[in-house]
């Protein structure tokens, strides 16, 4: 909407993935950094955020105080934890923020603080950034609908040994479009565990199954499992610029939007 480069903040900059838009923003032409947030105690605050990224200087300070970037920024890129994600929200309604959500492992009560913000001002919340994986989540809506009645529907994610929550954000959303294209609710039918003497598996059940190790950027298949065929839809990523790039471009399509709570399908045109 807005022509000149929106002017992002990035919530948990020092991270894997606030590192990643910083080099994402500095190689756009249609964002720009003007604020670096971290929190208290942070080894890096302080630091300029350009350089702390692996680029040139910038000028722009990672800070642990987000009033002192108030004037700085139109919309928060946010990947930390859901609980500072949580408690950032009051402050960019009180500064009419605009917030893209990317962290993951939302309670049910975190995800309501989102969704009442989200009346107040826009709020774009996706696990997931890239154009694949949201290409993904099409194909496996319609798969489910023509193979659900007769097919077992597993999801198996794979990622590097500091995530900390489990299933994936992207996990839960493929299920969610798996469930949707079958006419379930997730809720109703998501199997997160499995051990011991389990029974045998319930027809209309969705399973998750969790990986952890390595350096592994974000795997993910969804199995489609019938009698003598078997279709797998199954994403990889090998770089967190997938997912920068995308943050970087739901926060250019959300400024100037009016509160509501956006996906990234309707930041990338349905
Ligand atoms: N939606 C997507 O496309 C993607 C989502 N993610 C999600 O993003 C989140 C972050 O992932 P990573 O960057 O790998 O984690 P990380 O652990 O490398 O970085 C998190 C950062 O948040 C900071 N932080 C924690 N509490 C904070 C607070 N109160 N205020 C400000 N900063 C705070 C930490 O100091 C740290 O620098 C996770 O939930 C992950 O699942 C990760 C990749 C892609
Ligand atoms: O923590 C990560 O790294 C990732 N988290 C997101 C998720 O939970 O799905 C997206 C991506 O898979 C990487």
């Amino acid at each position: 909407m807005s022509q000149s480069p929106v002017r992002i903040a990035v919530l948990g900059a020092s991270g894997r993935m606030g590192r990643a838009v910083i080099q994402a923003a500095a190689a756009s032409s249609r964002a720009r950094l003007g604020a670096a947030l971290e929190r208290e105690g942070c080894p890096e605050a302080g630091q300029d955020a350009g350089q702390m990224a692996g680029l040139a200087a910038n000028g722009v300070k990672v800070l642990t105080q987000p009033a002192q970037a108030a004037a700085d920024f139109d919309v928060l890129i946010d990947f930390t934890r859901p609980e500072a994600t949580v408690a950032l929200l009051p402050f960019c309604i009180e500064h009419g923020k605009a917030v893209v959500i990317g962290t993951t492992g939302f309670t049910e009560a975190q995800q309501a603080a989102v969704e009442e913000a989200a009346r107040r001002i826009p709020v774009l919340k996706a696990g997931n950034f890239s154009i694949g994986v949201n290409l993904c989540l099409k194909l496996l809506e319609d798969a489910a609908r023509v193979l659900a009645e007769d097919f077992d529907i597993e999801v198996v994610e794979a990622h590097h040994r500091h995530k900390v929550d489990a299933p994936s954000g992207t996990a839960l959303m493929m299920g969610e479009a798996a469930a949707r294209g079958a006419g379930r609710d997730l809720k109703d039918c998501a199997v997160y565990e499995r051990y011991g003497h389990t029974g045998a598996r319930e027809r209309r059940t969705i399973g998750f199954s969790t990986v952890r190790g390595g350096d592994v950027v974000g795997d993910h298949t969804v199995m489609f499992l019938g009698e003598g065929e078997r279709v797998e839809i199954t994403h990889k990523a090998s770089s967190r610029t997938i997912f920068a790039k995308g943050a970087v471009h739901a926060a250019g399509w959300l400024a100037g939007r009016p509160a509501g709570l956006y996906s990234m399908r309707d930041a990338l045109g349905g």
